[in-house]
């Protein structure tokens, strides 16, 4: 897992400033000169604060003397680690609940960055990533220097880094706001997970706007419901966004509704979309907002999901001053996200696609795009076979809406693994494919496949012309986690030799070329 960066020549913040910031007074036990701040002890650099977290496995407090022997001068944490502390030796700032002042504490370690950049926020179960790529686009296209911190990479300036996670915790994330104002950047969008909302990875953040996609199921191995993980998102709404811009097709999108705020969807609210123009794999559209805009628009990506998701960042564009011509041509000229709707680069007579669709709604989305049944009306293509499976020690209730999702969607399934992670593949393949077979209006046919390579293999021998293949679930991943270790895997690689070896220019019978995509960025 790679670290996030740290900012340079950060200068000494004294403990006791830091405690002064805290609702609960806290009178640290020693002066200390913090520069730097880490929850983690194997990521401690000499000056930092160490954070001690209490954990759901374990309690950061186990670690102090570790951080100590590498430097840490002092420590954020509850009763359970103030003990240790006091014998490492080192001062602490001790409260009730340390990761809920994890952010401000950061936040001024580094010198509130917030206070100077524009950061824009995007929540939702699906649509942060690909809505996160139209937005930075946009704010390409209107000059801004950008950064953008979410599942795929991390990009601060042109600096770019592979993500950990979809939301850094408070202290990385501080210190990559940091690291982007030493690169120049003025604005930021970020995806804002629901485990960061619960866990207070984004304390302490002042975001320009929040932006809310929909919410389906997904993390329910996190939450305790669907209320509770409604709540969690609901959290970015709480006044931390100077502008907040929901989506009212969705009913939690409607129960954030309050004065104030700003609404979009595909037919109403303060900016929707007319004479929405199906272009093959792309779409025009007129794109109204309020004070009468109306400007032409489009997204290089099918299904009316990404409609939808570049409303939101032509919307969350315009909150951040960017006049809505740039906005709208900004967002059509995003040539796609890493791993979602990507096109496989391979000339032949069958359309390959690779998408990180793995969640129910997510899947149903993406296959009403590809088969033309998402109200566009058939378009010609041929068949689409869908490779699906779900992710071992996760949600497991999403594996059988998952598998019913792909029955109604596509006209193949073929079930097999995704991460299997520490569970056993074939409990997780018999889950997804007893919610295919339940499926109502399901037509599939159903296949079982262990192994994803093999899986690929069928799909691509099962294929005839005009035929689509969508791989499902692993996106723009490069490993496939089996048992606890990580093997190198990349479904957009697989799928292309597949793919090369039926129909490439030395395989007998390639038939009528599908147009190479532009697939995006890796
Ligand atoms: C469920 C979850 O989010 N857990 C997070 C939580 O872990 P935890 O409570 O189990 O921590 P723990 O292992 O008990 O350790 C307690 C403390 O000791 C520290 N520690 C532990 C061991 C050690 O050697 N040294 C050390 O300092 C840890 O950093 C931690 O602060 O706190 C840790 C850091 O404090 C996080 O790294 C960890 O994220 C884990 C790795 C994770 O996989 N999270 C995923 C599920 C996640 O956050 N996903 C979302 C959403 C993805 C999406 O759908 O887009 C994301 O934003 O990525
Ligand atoms: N607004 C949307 N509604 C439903 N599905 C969507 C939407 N936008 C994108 N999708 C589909 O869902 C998949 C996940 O999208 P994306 O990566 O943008 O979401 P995310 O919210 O960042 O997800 P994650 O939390 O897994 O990172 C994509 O591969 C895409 O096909
Ligand atoms: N951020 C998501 C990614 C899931 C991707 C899918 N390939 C899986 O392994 O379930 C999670 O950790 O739940
Ligand atoms: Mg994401």
């Amino acid at each position: 897992m790679p670290g996030y960066p740290r900012p340079r020549n950060v200068p000494a913040t004294p403990l006791d400033q830091l405690g002064a910031l805290l609702s609960e007074p806290v009178e640290p036990s020693a002066t200390a000169a913090v520069t730097g701040i880490t929850h983690a002890s194997d990521e401690v650099r000499p000056g930092d604060l160490y954070a001690a977290l209490p954990g759901a496995r374990r309690h950061g407090a186990e670690f102090i003397a570790d951080a100590k022997a590498a430097g840490a001068v002092a420590v954020l944490t509850d009763a359970g680690g103030a003990d240790r502390a006091a014998v490492a030796g080192l001062p602490a700032l001790v409260v009730a609940d340390p990761r809920a002042v994890l952010g401000v504490v950061a936040s001024r370690i580094y010198g509130d960055p917030t206070n100077r950049l524009a950061v824009i926020g995007i929540t939702g179960t699906a649509g942060k990533t690909s809505t996160a790529y139209l937005i930075e686009s946009g704010l390409r296209v209107a000059g801004r220097t950008t950064g953008l911190i979410g599942t795929v990479e991390t990009r601060l300036g042109d600096l770019t880094i592979d993500s950990a996670r979809t939301t850094p915790e408070a202290t990385d994330l501080h210190a990559c706001l940091a690291v982007a104002l030493e690169r120049g950047v003025d604005a930021v969008v970020m995806e804002v997970s629901s485990h960061a909302l619960t866990l207070g990875r984004v304390g302490g953040v002042r975001f320009a706007v929040g932006g809310f996609t929909n919410l389906g199921l997904d993390h329910l191995d996190f939450h305790a419901d669907v209320e509770d993980y409604f709540a969690a998102k609901a959290r970015l709404f709480d006044g931390r966004c100077a502008v907040e811009i929901v989506n009212i097709d969705d009913e939690y999108g409607r129960r954030l509704v309050r004065p104030g705020t700003v609404t979009y969807s595909l037919s109403q609210g303060d900016w929707y979309p007319s004479e929405i123009t199906d272009l093959g794999f792309a779409q025009r559209f007129v794109a109204h907002g309020p004070d009468e805009i109306a400007v032409e628009a489009g997204v290089a990506l099918p299904g009316r999901h990404s409609v939808a998701n570049a409303l939101l960042a032509i919307s969350s564009l315009v909150a951040v001053g960017v006049d809505p011509e740039v906005a709208a041509a900004g967002v059509a000229a995003c040539q796609g996200t890493p791993g979602r709707m990507e096109r496989v680069q391979v000339p032949g007579p069958v359309l390959g696609i690779v998408d990180y669709a793995h969640k129910p709604d997510s899947v149903a989305q993406v296959l009403a795009a590809l088969n033309g049944r998402d109200g566009r009306g058939g378009d010609g293509r041929g068949r689409v076979i869908c490779v699906i499976g779900a992710g071992g020690d996760r949600d497991r209730s999403k594996r059988p809406l998952m598998g019913a999702a792909a029955a109604r969607g596509a006209d193949v399934v073929i079930v097999t693994d995704d991460n299997p992670r520490t569970e056993d593949p074939a409990m997780i393949r018999a889950e997804v494919l007893a919610g295919a077979c339940d499926a109502t209006g399901g037509s599939a046919a159903l296949i079982e496949v262990a192994g994803r390579r093999a899986a690929i293999a069928e799909a691509v021998g099962l294929a005839a012309p005009g035929d689509v293949i969508a791989l499902l679930g692993k996106g723009h991943e490069r490993g496939q986690e089996v048992g606890g270790e990580v093997y190198p895997f990349d479904d957009r690689d697989e799928l292309a030799k597949a793919l090369a070896v039926r129909f490439g220019p030395t395989a007998a019978g390639t038939a009528d070329q599908v147009p190479a995509g532009t697939g995006g960025p890796r």
